[in-house]
């Protein structure tokens, strides 16, 4: 591993119900932003688990420069898409419960994503945007080295979408990795240092932003999303019901101690 890789998968397989949906990956993730886009279905959901340790691979490694530091137990945060907060907590009191987890200060959390003002707010009085905010602030809560976050965006108004990317993307630094999956590809022409594009469970393409666009000889994220997987209208992929053998669910018991997760996805 390099300098500035925080964690890396090789080779790494998940299948559901036999259907490959990541066959063979293998991606670097170094400090800053990286952003993780593909069609629906090409595997972004299952990779980030994976690197978040919520999903189990059926083969392959995952490996994390981390992993034998004394604090190694805090050092990924995780916000999956579907994140079940009790709508009762308030904002303050939800960070507080996951602050005993991740040894983070809960009101410096809710200042980073802009909620300073919204604390005392029961959960089921937020916005859907300030829900997501709060869902970024629980996952980098006591400063992870990887914050992993599944569409931190979808659902939300375009200003709400750029303050939530910003919120997410100011949490990396030199030493510190965002990874974000994403269908907002003009946020990521904003905001991403590295991209990785799935396509149907594989790679399509990965590294640096700048070197990407030079080599496909395209503009933006947008054109280069279209001159590596199309339009994507026909890459999502038929994996079964959910009930497969293959291995644990998404965000099942199996997450480790490592990781402190919001919630989990029940797909
Ligand atoms: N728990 C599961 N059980 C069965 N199939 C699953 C499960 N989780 C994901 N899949 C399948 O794996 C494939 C990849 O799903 P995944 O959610 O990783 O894709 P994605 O790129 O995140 O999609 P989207 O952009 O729609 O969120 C899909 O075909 C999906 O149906």
């Amino acid at each position: 591993m390099s300098e500035h890789t925080l964690a890396e998968l090789v080779d790494v397989t998940r299948t559901y119900g036999g259907v490959p949906v990541l066959d063979e990956v293998s991606v670097s993730i170094t400090s800053g932003v990286t952003v993780v886009v593909g069609p629906n279905g090409s595997g972004k959901s299952t990779l980030l688990g994976i690197l978040a340790g919520a999903v189990e691979p059926v083969d392959g490694e995952v490996r994390y420069a981390h992993e034998n530091g004394a604090d190694a137990g805090k050092r990924i945060g995780y916000l999956p898409q579907r994140v079940p907060f009790r709508d009762a907590f308030t904002a303050r009191e939800t960070l507080g419960f996951y602050a005993a987890l991740a040894d983070g200060d809960p009101d410096a959390a809710l200042a980073d994503v802009g909620l300073a003002d919204a604390g005392d707010k029961r959960v089921a009085a937020l916005s859907g945007g300030m829900r997501r905010l709060l869902g970024i602030a629980q996952a980098t809560l006591g400063n992870p080295a990887i914050a992993v976050l599944d569409e931190p965006t979808s659902g939300l108004d375009p200003a709400m979408r750029e303050r939530a990317f910003r919120a997410a993307a100011a949490r990396a630094n030199d030493d510190t990795a965002v990874v974000v999956s994403s269908h907002d590809l003009d946020l990521v022409d904003s905001y991403a240092d590295e991209i990785v594009v799935l396509d149907r469970g594989r790679v399509a393409a990965a590294g640096s932003v700048e070197r990407l666009l030079t080599d496909h000889g395209v503009e933006n994220v947008t054109s280069l999303f279209r001159a590596v997987v199309g339009d994507g209208a026909s890459a999502v992929t038929d994996a079964g019901d959910g009930d497969s053998d293959d291995g644990p669910e998404n965000g099942d018991a199996t997450a480790p101690e490592s990781v402190h997760v919001a919630g989990v996805s029940d797909r």
